[in-house]
């Protein structure tokens, strides 16, 4: 390891380069006229300055005297890494190795009038008092297209991502250079280096969940320091940093400034942790869109035992890196508002991830994406984040009630399954059915169907009855729970199994409550049945739900060790979570008089 320290990213703020254009355009004229043919009338204009956090990058615009325009990128180094010529060296040659392998396209350096593939030189910094300071000026090849931060990320869009980084570290796995052995703060390996920037996040609450996220980094992931497989990472294989073509393809991958050499499932990891704040990840879907980018990473470049039991650590690491360097920059320049709102999603995503969804969930969920099921299913692990509210609400209009309807309580469901069982066990109160794709709401089950409900009165208008189904495993604490849709769509019968491997206790039990809401703006009544029973390989029909794979633990000789599929339906609702909430149900109505 070289001599850097973590002080360093005190000072790397300042000595973050302050150019104006002008400052630009003198250095190009000054040290790339060769490489740009300005001796030939080829002429050079800077259109814009783009995104950096600790450098500062332009876009050139170069036209040859025969009218051939080509883009370019300038990029004026931080005064920290403009130090070391070894290390911006070594950017230039893992470029150099990268660019053409393997389907990788990135940016290349281009040569100095010296013949170097860069020049340093004074320049203005935001530090008054170290201004100016001598900085590294590279011209770069620019890679048409469009980051993906600035596009519609998709599931599919973010596997493709992970089998494109996949190809870059086996191309890696071939690379290395002195200089990438060095220590870097971003570097996951160093997460102990966090502890002193702690005291600069702004609640409690959270300086404790990044203490826990680091002591249990400590005793679990950097003891296994000898046994992590290690190599160049490209290290910030973010939305920012990958490019798209205009159809949406990957086009190319840049910035390698924070590449280290380190342990190899680090790539993966920060890349795992931007793909959950990409706008996938951020519309409901972190932690489907992380496992959707381990997906196409591990079918290419298989992660091993190690690397997968750390995984979801390490993805906590690198929000806990972002969120609290982050807040160590708004300590350093608290007029920037930004800087706080900016880490806000990184927080939500990690207190989602650390607290909110219990770990044998999001390791399961990191394992079928690492074996997907053979065959039946989709391999998009879709769980919505339990934290997301839902966007649909505002935009839904009232309906009419229609003739005939009069004053019919309406049951409310999208699913036909269930309108056949409620209409058994209700038979002799006046209901009718409305079709309606409800929201999936997230939160506990009470929550969801009591929100349903009240969502429903407002659609329909007059008396409704909704429900809400979970299938709760005990060993993971409930869940599933109201999140079984998306987990049966996603992994079918097997994947459910498979997510209790490892637990002696393959127990569960099923759980309907029912919501009933007398009109819009009334009062919401609750009614709660739940059944137990074991999760088993699935046997009978397969026309409902998760009903082959629950095997029933009640109601005696009839029932008890039948699954709910192997059973007829007037013996389910006898014994079954529905068919407990629903006699709750009609015993209120009776009493009400409305049945
Ligand atoms: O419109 P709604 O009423 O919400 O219908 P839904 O199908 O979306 O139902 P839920 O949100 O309650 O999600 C429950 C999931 O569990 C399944 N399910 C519900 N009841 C079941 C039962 O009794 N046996 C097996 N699967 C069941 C159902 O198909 C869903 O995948
Ligand atoms: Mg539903």
């Amino acid at each position: 390891m070289t001599s850097e320290t973590p002080s360093d990213e005190v000072r790397r703020k300042w000595l973050k380069p302050k150019c104006t254009f002008e400052d630009v355009m003198a250095v190009l004229k000054s040290s790339f006229a060769k490489s740009l043919d300005l001796a030939n009338n080829a002429t050079i204009s800077i259109t814009k300055k783009l995104d950096s956090y600790d450098d500062e990058n332009f876009l050139l615009s170069h036209t040859t005297s025969t009218n051939i325009t080509t883009k370019y990128l300038v990029k004026v180094h931080n005064g920290v890494e403009s130090e070391s010529a070894s290390i911006i060296d070594y950017q230039n040659k893992i470029m150099l190795h990268l660019n053409g392998a393997d389907g990788i396209t990135t940016t290349t350096p281009l040569t100095c009038d010296s013949g170097d593939l860069c020049v340093t030189t004074p320049l203005p910094v935001q530090s008054p008092s170290h201004s100016p300071s001598p900085l590294c000026v590279r011209l770069l090849t620019y890679i048409e297209g469009t980051p993906m931060a600035y596009k519609n990320v998709t599931a599919d869009l973010l596997h493709d991502a992970g089998e494109y980084l996949a190809n870059v570290d086996s191309s890696l796995d071939n690379f290395d250079h002195p200089a990438a052995k060095r220590f870097h703060a971003w570097d996951q390996r160093n997460t102990t280096s966090l502890r002193e920037f702690v005291q600069y996040i702004q609640t409690q609450e959270r300086q404790a969940m990044i203490s826990d996220i680091i002591d249990v980094f400590e005793k679990t992931v950097l003891v296994d320091d000898e046994k992590l497989r290690k190599g160049v990472l490209q290290s910030d294989f973010n939305d920012a940093n990958i490019i798209l073509d205009g159809s949406d393809k990957l086009a190319g991958v840049i910035d390698f400034g924070d590449s280290v050499y380190s342990w190899r499932v680090l790539d993966l990891s920060v890349a795992m942790a931007y793909a959950m704040l990409s706008s996938y990840g951020k519309t409901c879907h972190s932690l489907a869109a992380a496992s959707s980018f381990l997906r196409g990473f591990n079918s290419k470049y298989p992660l091993d035992a190690v690397e997968k039991k750390h995984l979801r650590v390490l993805v906590a690491c690198r929000l806990a890196c972002s969120a609290t360097l982050g807040a160590y920059s708004y300590s350093q320049d608290p007029s920037n508002k930004y800087l706080l709102l900016h880490a806000e999603p990184c927080w939500n995503a990690l207190e989602m991830l650390w607290k909110e969804v219990p770990a044998q969930v999001v390791e399961s969920m990191f394992g079928l994406a690492c074996n997907p099921p053979a065959a039946g299913g989709t391999n998009d692990i879709a769980i919505p984040d339990p934290s997301v509210k839902d966007i649909l609400v505002s935009a839904r209009g009232k309906r009419e009630r229609t003739e005939g309807e009069g004053d019919k309580i309406v049951f409310v469901t999208g699913n036909k399954k269930k309108l056949e069982e409620v209409k058994q066990i209700l038979k002799g109160c006046e209901l009718t059915n409305f079709k309606l794709d409800l929201p999936e709401l997230q939160g506990d089950p009470l929550y969801v169907s009591k929100e349903k409900c009240v969502l429903a009165a407002k659609e329909i208008g007059g008396a409704v009855i909704t429900e809400d189904t979970s299938l709760c495993f005990n060993a993971l604490n409930g869940m599933p729970g109201p999140y079984i849709k998306w987990f049966l769509e996603s992994c079918g019968h097997g994947g459910l199994n498979k997510m209790l491997d490892g637990f002696e206790d393959r127990s569960a039990y099923a759980q309907t409550v029912v919501a009933y809401c007398g009109g819009e703006g009334q009062e919401v009544l609750l009614f709660d049945g739940r059944t137990n029973g074991v999760i088993v390989e699935a046997r009978g029909p397969t026309d409902f739900g998760w009903d082959p794979i629950f095997e029933c633990a009640e109601g005696g000789k009839t029932t008890n060790g039948l699954t709910y599929a192997e059973m007829d339906k007037a013996e389910k609702n006898k014994v079954s979570h529905r068919g407990k909430a629903f006699e709750q149900l009609k015993a209120y109505l009776r009493k009400e008089g409305k049945m």
